[in-house]
């Protein structure tokens, strides 16, 4: 079995490490052995567990799963070249990787939070003679596309890698609105679960345009509320939203 390193011990590590755990032996190098331990139990497989210090990355497939703004503390305990490092980090750069981590190869991932249930959007640009490699480390997580450069990668960044949370403010807030009009909440949070579980399949296949014009009826309840999604400026705000998270991106 092949062996894949993970740098840093969080919650996209965990999820990334869950989506390997059957087909990879998986090695963690943290900062603490307590959390190393705890993130071991719940993989409920047996890993190896490093501290970072002097932690020597020769030869190795490196998952890089920390924060970006502690690349340069994190590479200064690395020692020896890696074979590749995936990078998981926003906005991160192939060559500030390169700069701070001695690696033969660079590859930037951006999955998202849905990798926790095995159903990420993820995202991946870098050293192309590993693409098939990515493709399939990141897609025991999900569902992959290779895009052509850093660039629409920090946009995919803003789109799906950010995307839930977009989606969590919709969600919550249309639940709300439900409660202010008399609904109980548990009733209004289910009909919103529901919502989101059958609009998630349909939109794999049919164009938003095509789905919306087949629900909304002349002079019915989805033209008011639509109207009122439109008045609010909805539509302007998300396009806005990705430009905002797109320029951040390019910013970290
Ligand atoms: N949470 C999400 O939905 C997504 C996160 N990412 C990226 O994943 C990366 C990790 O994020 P999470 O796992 O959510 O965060 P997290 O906070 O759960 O994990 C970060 C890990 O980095 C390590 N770390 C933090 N500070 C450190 C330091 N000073 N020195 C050494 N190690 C340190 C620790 O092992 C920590 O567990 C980030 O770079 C983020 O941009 C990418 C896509 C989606
Ligand atoms: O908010 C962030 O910076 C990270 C990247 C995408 C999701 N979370």
């Amino acid at each position: 079995m092949k062996t894949i390193t993970f740098i840093g011990n969080g919650n996209m590590a965990l999820s990334i490490a869950k989506g390997l755990r059957h087909n990879y032996k998986i090695e963690v190098a943290g900062r603490d052995i307590e959390k190393l331990n705890k993130f071991e139990s719940e993989l409920s497989v047996t890993i190896e567990k490093a501290l970072m210090d002097d932690f020597n990355i020769e030869g190795k497939t490196v998952m890089f799963c920390v924060k970006p703004a502690n690349v340069e503390e994190v590479a200064v305990k690395l020692k020896g070249k890696a074979r590749v490092v995936y990078s998981v980090l926003a906005g991160t750069k192939v060559q500030k990787l390169k700069q701070h981590l001695n690696s033969d190869a660079v590859v930037r991932s951006m999955p998202n939070l849905a990798a926790s249930v095995g159903r990420s959007m993820t995202t991946l640009t870098g050293d192309e003679a590993f693409k098939e490699e990515a493709e399939e480390l990141l897609g025991a997580i999900g569902t992959t596309l290779w895009l052509g450069s850093e660039k629409e990668l920090d946009i995919a960044t803003a789109l799906a890698g950010s995307g839930p949370a977009y989606l969590c403010l919709i969600s919550e807030a249309l639940a709300d609105g439900a409660v202010k009009q008399g609904m109980k909440r548990a009733d209004a949070m289910a009909a919103m679960r529901g919502l989101f579980g059958g609009f998630g399949e349909l939109i794999q296949e049919i164009h938003p345009a095509i789905l919306k014009d087949g629900v909304m009826s002349p002079g019915g309840t989805t033209a008011a509320g639509y109207g009122a999604l439109e008045n609010g400026n909805v539509r302007a705000s998300c396009i806005d939203a990705i430009e905002k998270a797109y320029k951040k991106a390019t910013e970290l």
